[in-house]
């Protein structure tokens, strides 16, 4: 697919709003016109004076006029820069709905390949930095490029050899400030990389400072961030250094055409051919022309910016997203989901999984075993739809769920990770995110089933309490029960759970495992296991190894055929409490 260029993607962005736009460039257009008019009335004004005029109605008249259009100019200019804004503040918003959209679109790998610092800065910094140029740009450029043009055209009306002696230092001014950009170019680019790695570097400190504080880290910690905003610093500082000689001498070079002007126009006054008001008027006009050309030439970089800006804005944009359909195409029969010939790698080259196939049935229990990185995650994620199969396929109820809409398919699905997320907001609204349309009855009645209503009711604000950012102020068994009753409210037919490691305590962990089998009753369960006594009456074990489908059965079939799962098991009973086992239970369906 063609890529679109940095102008095509600013047009699409502010096409809805292209009217505002419009209007604040003629509004723009109308405040140069009117800012140029007094112009007229100081050479009125001078004229006079030169002249000896001793009526002060004539000038008191040409204040007047002065202040009138003045007024006029200022008021288009305030319109002008208030249209410009207001439409750039809503596209700045459309993008930050885009981004935040698309996120959700992609595959989950593509997210997670980047880190949530870089993100934020990308979608609050970034964008932010592109309202100057929006807002400003399109009416201040056509005010800095339209200015000077009339002041020419005028200038030349009045004496056509002095107005080219003021262009004089244009072309050197020009040089300098192309020279600038020559030396900064990749400056700008390079400020951006290290502010994002600042940005990670921060909300890696800030996310990691349990583990900082536990592991006595905050000097090296510290000093990572420390490092990270002092090479931020030294960027900036070396490109200022590239540009501050060439813009100095673009701000001291274009204004000495004074040097040239005075004498030559006090020449061209005593030689009769420019009279002394003209001179004196083409003197101010000449400073109102150089100015303006200045800025546009400020206006540059920031051009070159939004390039920058937008360039990693449309890199996210451009991702393409998890192909699905908008419909359903068929009816689904059994719920069994199939897997054949399953292939899978995060980076090109380097598989994950190789050749896969396999049957989970309606209605049974499976638990995924192997080895640490033998990739029973990644397996359940490509059952959860979080990525698309690289070859071979997987069916869900006989349908590839390629084919089936994203909304559908999370419908029957429910996924509960180790680290289960919780937004900062109400447990209430937490656990209803299963099902959005849910009562707070119907909210009330699965936390009884989960058994994390006591628990939250023993909370000064009960179900309002707000769990904090990622759900902090709760203990992992609760923010763990929370999102089962979360899962369970969803009643997905299809439950994918990621056991737990380790629990903080033998209470803790049978109050989980036991919401864990209210939540999956009668249901298909997916169960990525770690301990093997919880999955010892599993319909279905599916034993992992680098990648490759080892063995599947029940225990006792995996015991007699399979030696990995047989050593498996023995490293489990060498480790285990028998005790605790007993409390806890096993995830086979009662
Ligand atoms: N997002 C990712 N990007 C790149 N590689 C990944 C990613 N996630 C996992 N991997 C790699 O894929 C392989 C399988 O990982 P996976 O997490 O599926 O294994 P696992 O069996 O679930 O491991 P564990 O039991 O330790 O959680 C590993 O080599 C891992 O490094």
């Amino acid at each position: 697919m063609k890529k679109k260029s940095t102008m095509a993607w600013i047009s699409e962005f502010i096409a809805p709003y292209r009217f505002y736009y419009i209007a604040s460039v003629l509004l723009a257009f109308a405040s140069v016109i009117f800012g140029f008019l007094p112009y007229f009335y100081i050479g009125q004004i001078i004229r006079n004076l030169l002249n000896g005029l001793k009526d002060e109605q004539v000038y008191l008249q040409a204040c007047l006029w002065m202040a009138v259009f003045w007024l006029v100019y200022a008021i288009c200019h305030a319109l002008s820069t208030a249209l410009s804004h207001k439409a750039t503040f809503v596209v700045l918003a459309d993008i930050r709905f885009r981004l935040t959209e698309k996120l959700a679109k992609i595959p989950l790998g593509s997210v997670l390949g980047q880190s949530s610092g870089s993100y934020k800065n990308i979608i609050v910094e970034r964008v932010d930095a592109a309202e100057t140029t929006l807002a400003h740009i399109i009416p201040e450029f056509t005010a800095a490029l339209i200015g000077p043009l009339i002041a020419l055209f005028y200038m030349m009306k009045l004496d056509w050899r002095l107005t080219l002696l003021s262009l004089l230092t244009l072309p050197i001014g020009i040089l300098f400030y192309a020279n600038m950009l020559r030396k900064s170019k990749g400056d700008y680019e390079n400020t951006v990389v290290k502010t994002k790695a600042l940005n990670d570097t921060a909300v890696e400190y800030i996310n990691g400072i349990e583990v900082i504080k536990v592991f006595g880290k905050e000097k090296f910690s510290y000093q990572k961030f420390v490092t990270a905003a002092k090479e931020g610093a030294d960027c900036f500082i070396e490109w200022m250094r590239k540009c501050q000689f060439d813009m100095a001498a673009v701000t001291v070079i274009m204004p000495s055409v004074f040097m040239i002007l005075l004498p030559v126009g006090t020449y061209f006054v005593y030689s009769g051919s420019l009279s002394q008001d003209n001179f004196i008027l083409l003197l101010i006009l000449s400073m109102g022309l150089l100015t303006p050309l200045i800025t546009l030439g400020s206006y540059m970089d920031d051009i070159r910016k939004v390039h920058t800006i937008f360039g990693e804005i449309t890199e996210i944009l451009e991702r393409p997203d998890l192909k699905r359909p908008q419909e359903l195409s068929q009816e689904l029969h059994e719920r069994d989901i199939i897997l054949k010939n399953v292939s899978f790698a995060y980076e090109k080259g380097k598989e994950v999984l190789h050749d896969i196939s396999l049957t989970i049935k309606s209605g049974t229990v499976n638990a995924l075993v192997g080895p640490s990185g033998s990739g029973k995650s990644t397996l359940a994620k490509l059952m959860a739809s979080f990525w698309d199969v690289k070859s071979g396929s997987i069916s869900f109820g006989g349908l590839d769920i390629r084919k089936i809409p994203l909304e559908d398919y999370s419908q029957w699905i429910a996924y509960v990770s180790q680290d289960n997320f919780l937004f900062n907001d109400s447990i209430l609204e937490n656990i209803r995110l299963g099902k959005p349309s849910a009562s707070d009855e119907e909210v009330y009645q699965v936390a009884k089933d989960c058994g994390c209503y006591d628990f939250i009711m023993d909370l000064e604000n009960g179900f309002a309490t707000q769990v904090g950012s990622s759900g902090g102020s709760l203990s992992g068994g609760e923010r763990q029960r929370i999102a089962i009753a979360r899962a369970m409210l969803k009643d997905a037919p299809v439950v994918i759970l990621d056991e737990a490691t380790a629990y903080t305590d033998p209470e803790n962990e049978a109050l989980v495992q036991s919401s864990i089998v209210q939540l999956v009753k009668d249901k298909t369960l997916i169960v990525i296991a770690h301990r093997l006594s919880t999955i010892a009456d599993a319909d279905q074990i599916v034993l992992v190894n680098e990648g490759h489908l080892e063995a599947t059965g029940t225990q006792e079939e995996l015991l007699s055929s399979s030696d990995l799962y047989q050593k498996m098991w023995q490293a489990h009973l060498s480790v285990r409490d028998t005790d605790q086992d007993e409390k806890i239970g096993g995830l086979a369906h009662a």
